[in-house]
């Protein structure tokens, strides 16, 4: 079993650490804030300065987990031994690829991305299983590090989260669609809601706490998030406007508003209902294997468990 080395410990980064302990690794960290070292720590936790937990990663062969926020990613790239097998969890995948491309290019990297979160942070949100039953995204581009791969799904597997494969350009436009605007909408929405002053925010049941929850987050964590995935964002916030002004102009002019909220009644229901899955074996060392996985992604497919170098997946 890998050791694995997490930079950053707050909601995602203290999660990880936690989950890869919970599941028998060895594992330590390094983060620059004081009051999430302490309280790491004192659960139990190993906890170094960043050249100490990196050193230790590089003579033990460990995987390096990147859980900062976007904004801090370059300058623990540019701590990193040579050589060493890295992974992070931001929430935009090219930016990182980017930058680690730049930065580090000696780094042994396939990008992740769990999808799970709360909007509380820091040290004391995380939990061991934050990522039971999630999508851990993995990057799987044709030039991919096949042993790193297989070390980035195997640690999403023992934090018994599912892998999604895909590439870092697909994966960006996904979760505009599905995470930055819905940040972005949760935000406006909040303020239109405030703005209906102190009766309607009395008022404020489940649509609008289920709508507005994400709008609870960190505001710099969001800002790095959408600002990180900008060009990807601004189409889906041109389609949301889009759908958004027809519906305004059908309730003008004919007061029907039918369209819009049956394609969303629509839509919510493909996102409940489960496909049926099959098993399928892939060898993740064959030469093919990213594209494989790619399809496989594509196709609304998951890796849910792996046997020495084959993944067995299920595929709708
Ligand atoms: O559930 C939440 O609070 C989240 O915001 C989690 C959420 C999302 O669903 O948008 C946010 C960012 C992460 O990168 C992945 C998931």
């Amino acid at each position: 079993m890998r050791s694995v080395c997490v930079v950053g410990l707050g909601l995602i980064g203290g999660s990880v650490l936690r989950a890869a302990a919970a599941a028998g690794r060895v594992t330590w960290g390094a983060t620059a804030s004081t009051a999430d070292a302490e309280a790491a720590r004192q659960d139990g936790h190993d906890v170094l300065d960043l050249a100490s937990a990196l050193d230790r990663a590089h003579s033990e062969d460990a995987l390096v987990v990147v859980a900062v926020p976007l904004p801090a990613v370059e300058e623990v790239l540019r701590a990193l031994p040579a050589n060493v097998r890295l992974t992070d969890v931001v929430s935009v995948k090219g930016p990182v690829a980017d930058l680690v491309r730049r930065v580090a290019p000696h780094a042994r990297y396939v990008g992740g991305h769990p999808m799970a979160g709360t909007s509380s942070s820091g040290w004391t949100a995380g939990r061991a299983d934050l990522f039971h039953d999630a999508a851990w995204v993995v990057t799987t581009e044709d030039d991919a590090d096949r042993d790193v791969l297989t070390d980035v799904v195997d640690l999403a597997l023992a934090a018994k989260a599912h892998v999604v494969p895909t590439t870092a350009t697909e994966h960006d436009a996904a979760v505009a669609r599905i995470s930055h605007l819905p940040h972005l909408l949760a935000a406006v929405l909040a303020s239109v809601g405030a703005d209906g002053g102190p009766l309607a925010l009395s008022l404020a049941a489940g649509s609008f706490g289920d709508g507005t929850r994400v709008a609870g987050s960190r505001p710099e964590l969001v800002r790095a998030m959408c600002e990180g995935n900008r060009g990807a964002l601004l189409d889906a916030v041109d389609d949301a406007l889009g759908r958004l002004g027809a519906a305004r102009g059908s309730l003008a002019s004919t007061g029907g508003l039918a369209k819009t909220i049956e394609a969303g009644h629509a839509a919510r229901r493909a996102l409940v209902d489960k496909p049926t899955l099959t098993d399928l074996t892939i060898d993740l060392t064959a030469p093919d294997a990213p594209r494989t996985l790619r399809d496989l992604g594509a196709r609304g497919g998951r890796i849910v468990a792996l046997n020495g170098t084959t993944a067995l997946a299920l595929t709708p």
